[in-house]
């Protein structure tokens, strides 16, 4: 469960300083999907950077489980995100010169997992997200959309509890979209994910149980009744 408490980022550019997050409170329980929007420069990014322990808030707490993100020293944070957190860019950020399979064995070398069980694993995970015979394909090889399953395959192989994605279907075009949320929700699914996502797409805020907007920095949650 994450709990976010007076969470500001401020940004200090030449003179100017912009507020990005303005006090933040945000409670996100475990299985839970949430869907972030808001105009652009809003501070979407910058929250999910929050959630993830990429980035470190100017002040206020960002709590998972217990262990404040923003206090962990850096050595620890590192170790924390790659068991816990994984990660979708709208970007596919894969490594061009390796296959998909060893795309996805990546997640696996900080933990340590052993060569033989990393190929296993992530074989698994390239079938699961319905790429079984792309295993061997470079990107250059795969459409956009093959491209994102890569990298959705790379984030959920090390079982992480948290998947955050910042505009998975921004590069893709509209079949592919659908197809990337359809796995994206599988996903949720299947591995009772803590699920939150960026995202302009607005069949997916509306499907979202939890609607958060941020604009100037500040935010509104809007429950829905159904998931
Ligand atoms: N590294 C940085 N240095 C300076 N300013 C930054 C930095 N990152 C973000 N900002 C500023 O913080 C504000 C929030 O940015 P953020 O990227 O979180 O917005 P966003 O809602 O994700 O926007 P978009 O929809 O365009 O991606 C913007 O005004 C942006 O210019």
């Amino acid at each position: 469960m994450y709990q976010l408490t007076n969470v500001t980022k401020t940004y200090t550019r030449g003179k100017g300083t912009v507020h990005a997050l303005d006090g933040i409170d945000l409670t996100i329980n475990d299985g839970d999907r949430l869907v972030i929007q808001g105009p652009t420069g809003g501070g979407k990014s910058t929250l999910l950077q929050m959630l993830g322990g990429l980035d470190r808030p100017s002040s206020g707490a960002v709590v998972l489980d217990g262990t404040d993100l923003a206090k962990l020293p850096e050595t620890r944070l590192t170790r924390f995100r790659s068991e816990t957190i994984g990660f979708v860019f709208q970007s596919f950020n894969l490594i061009p010169t390796l296959t998909a399979q060893e795309n996805v064995e990546t997640a696996l070398v900080p933990l340590g997992v052993k060569a033989r069980e990393r190929r296993e694993r992530a074989a698994e995970a390239l079938i699961s997200v319905g790429l079984g015979e792309r295993l061997g394909h470079l990107p250059s090889e795969m459409s956009g959309g093959q491209q994102q399953r890569v990298a959705i395959a790379r984030a959920l192989v090390k079982k992480p509890k948290v998947l955050l994605a910042d505009e998975p279907t921004g590069n893709l075009d509209e079949g592919m979209r659908d197809e990337i949320m359809e796995v994206l929700e599988q996903m949720w699914r299947e591995h009772r994910l803590t699920f939150v996502m960026v995202t302009h797409d607005s069949a997916m805020a509306k499907r979202a149980p939890r609607l958060a907007t941020i604009r100037k920095g500040k935010i509104t949650v809007t429950e829905k009744a159904i998931a």
